[in-house]
């Protein structure tokens, strides 16, 4: 895959308010950063402070206010296959089985049923599915549905992975098991992903960049350089990490920029 790169440059948004009668609202204010093939930023922020607004941008749903969102210097004006995003709930068709959901986005690039069977049935292979691939979508479990929308993601063979809180509502062993997922899938597929979660400690086990974004309106309060998701990958468990002083310092440093900038907010471990 040729290096690709996202960028962020003095980006603005506003929304029309409706308790500002019709003014805008603010709600991000020049954001400066760029992710790269093969980085994996987390943008973490107490909740509002824009971070779905961010991944909006990248995603071409949005256009940005003031500045610019580019792909390999070209303005983004819309979606894109090579940005694919996966969110926290994924649509999936229910009366589609797992190979027929992932196969689904090759259809629409014209690929014949026999290729599309064979890419999906690879890319179910790469997201550990390939017994599931004849169950309904109903018969799945919740990680095991996150796997068929990743899955699906990458069936565009996408430069970015977009990821809005994708593991929010999965059980803490799921979601343990999943982030050593995504960040396999991740490395595999050379791409560059940018993920939002409120969990601090999911933020330090799988960036390689870690941005907090301060609220009202959302602004870089710091940026984390992380490496620990290289450590998951070559085999470390999660908990060795976390007993690191290392991991321990930056949770602590995030925990408290977090409640500084929103002492009222209570934000997930
Ligand atoms: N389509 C919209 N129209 C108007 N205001 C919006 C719209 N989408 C978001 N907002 C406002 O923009 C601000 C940022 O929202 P956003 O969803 O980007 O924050 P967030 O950090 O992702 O929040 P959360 O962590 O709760 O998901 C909020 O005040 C929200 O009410």
């Amino acid at each position: 895959m040729t290096r690709s790169t996202l960028t962020f440059t003095k980006t603005s948004l506003s929304y029309p308010s409706r308790e500002r009668k019709g003014l805008p609202q603010q709600v991000l204010d020049s954001i400066n950063f760029s992710v790269s093939s093969g980085e994996f930023v987390v943008i973490i922020g107490r909740s509002g402070s824009g971070k779905t607004s961010l991944l909006n941008l990248a995603a071409g749903f949005q256009v940005p206010t003031e500045g610019g969102v580019l792909l390999d210097g070209a303005r983004i004006v819309g979606p894109g296959a090579e940005r694919a995003v996966v969110f926290q709930d994924d649509a999936l068709y229910p009366w589609f089985n797992a190979r027929d959901n992932v196969a689904f986005p090759l259809k629409l690039r014209g690929l014949s049923k026999a290729e599309r069977r064979a890419r999906a049935d690879a890319l179910l292979a790469l997201v550990a599915l390939s017994h599931a691939a004849d169950r309904r979508i109903w018969e799945l479990s919740g990680g095991m549905r996150q796997r068929v929308g990743i899955a699906r993601a990458l069936a565009s063979e996408p430069s970015f992975l977009l990821l809005d809180e994708p593991l929010g509502a999965l059980d803490a062993l799921t979601r343990t098991k999943m982030q050593g997922f995504l960040l396999d899938i991740w490395k595999k597929s050379g791409a560059g992903a940018l993920l939002i979660t409120h969990s601090i400690d999911e933020a330090l086990l799988l960036a390689t960049r870690i941005i907090v974004l301060s609220p009202n309106p959302g602004r870089i309060a710091a940026t984390f350089e992380t490496g620990f998701g290289a450590e998951l990958l070559a085999g470390a468990k999660p908990e060795t990490l976390r007993a690191t002083p290392l991991f321990k310092s930056i949770h602590e440093q995030l925990t408290d920029l977090i409640h500084t900038l929103s002492p009222e907010e209570e934000l997930a471990a």
